[in-house]
């Protein structure tokens, strides 16, 4: 240790205290003395900034609380801000103020790393600061930090799993107890798991946000939100979900992102997975997320992905972190890792088996033709089903197998514009055959 550089309290600035600051603040407080002993000085809270200093609050910070940014962000006795308010701006605007103002930052925010990673790692680099970010992806699950650390050495070719905690603690109760979709996600927002704005968890946005920033630590090439392809889970329903059952699958939002010889594809949707897969089993809140690397192999990262304690865990993590740095006299020492600048894959080029339910006459000859449309688009026909009516329309489900996304969107629309075919209700891709 650098006998110069010890100071006895690294001072923190929070900009927020909801559901992870909240979090933090506790575990500070509750694990003090050890997070000191592996710091070697004591980590403070000195300044914590929110909207409404009035509001009632789980944590008691007397004194702490401000509504100046300034009074945080400007403070030269705070080393670190922790930026924990959400949203693009002014979150973006306060960490490259921090950064500029020479403070490491940690955050959790994938809005603003999703989209402005470049310039905060710039910002951060050219003010020789750290800027962590664990919690950003995988809530609690370390995986930043793994792939940019731990496998290093490895050619990363593919991560994939489930990254929003919304999301799957919905789909999962949706699932089990066939639960109403508008209350299981009024549980989650109780539950503190969702964004201010809960449609970036159920239109996939989340999901995106966080597979762009391990795509680019993974791939070592920038991919942003606007590079994802983003489907959601508001199209689902009990019907899918019933037929997946039978299908013998279940349904998950999965994030994926492959290096392909057609480019770097990247994607969030809706698929359906396998009963055995083990993604299949990652239930509730619970996030996990494969990665495939050229000397690991396999691995698969599993834990909370979302909530109060779990989320503050991986905050304070990057807080002791960074704290270890101002103790060497070290930082920057890992920052931006994007070496290359890759081509993306179009999404019209990704391949998979899909399943699709439609809404046709009941009568003969209509699944010959509906089967003839598909197959001058090359997509074939692996099983198909017909159960029930619905008004007096006969519901046809079937699963195709692996085709194009250019090819099923071609067959989509010859359909769409059958006479005998009233709807096309859900196309969901399968995924792990
Ligand atoms: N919740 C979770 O499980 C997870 C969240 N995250 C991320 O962590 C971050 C925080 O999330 P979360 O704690 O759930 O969010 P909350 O909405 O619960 O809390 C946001 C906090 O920021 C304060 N705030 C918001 N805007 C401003 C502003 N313009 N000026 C001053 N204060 C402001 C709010 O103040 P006030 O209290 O006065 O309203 C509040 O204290 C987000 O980036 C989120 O995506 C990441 C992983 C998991
Ligand atoms: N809203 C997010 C929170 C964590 O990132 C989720 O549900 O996963
Ligand atoms: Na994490």
């Amino acid at each position: 240790m650098k006998a110069n550089s010890h100071k006895q309290t690294i001072n923190i600035g929070m900009l927020g205290l909801g559901t992870v600051g909240t979090g933090v603040a506790k575990i500070l407080a509750a694990n003090e003395h050890c997070i000191a002993q592996k710091v070697g000085s004591a980590v403070a809270l000195k300044k914590v900034l929110v909207r409404n200093a009035a509001k009632p609050r789980r944590v008691t910070l007397d004194g702490l609380l401000t509504t100046d940014p300034a009074a945080v962000i400007d403070d030269p006795e705070i080393d670190i801000i922790v930026e924990l308010m959400g949203g693009e701006e002014p979150a973006k605007d306060y960490i490259i103020r921090a950064l500029k103002a020479g403070k490491h930052v940690v955050t959790a925010n994938k809005d603003v790393v999703a989209r402005h990673g470049r310039d905060l790692f710039a910002a951060a680099e050219e003010n020789n600061v750290d800027l962590l970010f664990e919690a950003s992806v995988g809530g609690g699950i370390p995986i930043i930090r793994p792939l940019k650390q731990c496998l290093a050495g490895n050619r990363i070719s593919q991560v994939m799993g489930i990254v929003n905690g919304t999301t799957n603690y919905m789909l999962t109760k949706m699932t089990a107890d066939k639960s109403d979709y508008e209350a299981v996600l009024a549980e989650a927002q109780q539950k503190g798991y969702a964004e201010a704005d809960p449609t970036a968890d159920v239109g996939g946005f989340d999901a995106a946000r966080k597979i762009a920033i391990l795509a680019s630590i993974a791939f070592g090439t920038r991919v942003t939100l606007d590079d994802v392809y983003v489907e959601g889970i508001t199209g689902i329903t009990p019907q899918d979900i019933e037929y997946a059952g039978e299908f013998g699958y279940v349904i998950k939002l999965l994030a994926i992102a492959g290096e392909t010889d057609k480019g770097v594809d990247v994607r969030v949707h809706p698929a359906f997975i396998a009963k055995n897969h083990p993604l299949a089993a990652v239930n509730d809140v619970f996030n996990a997320i494969f990665v495939k690397g050229d000397a690991v192999g396999e691995t698969m990262f599993y834990g909370r992905g979302a909530g109060e304690m779990p989320t503050a865990s991986a905050v304070v993590a990057d807080i002791i972190d960074v704290a270890r740095d101002i103790q060497h006299g070290v930082a920057s020492r890992v920052l931006c890792t994007c070496f290359d600048n890759k081509p993306l894959c179009p999404i019209d080029k990704t391949e998979a088996p899909y399943y699709i339910r439609l809404l046709v006459e009941d009568k003969p000859g209509v699944l010959a033709a509906i089967a003839g449309a598909f197959g001058c688009q090359q997509v074939s026909l692996n099983s198909v089903v017909q159960k029930r009516k619905v008004d007096d329309w006969a519901e046809i489900v079937l699963i195709t197998y692996r085709v194009s996304d250019a090819n099923m969107r071609m067959a989509l629309s010859a359909l769409g514009g059958m006479p005998v075919v009233n709807k096309i209700s859900s196309v969901i891709r399968v995924v792990g055959e």
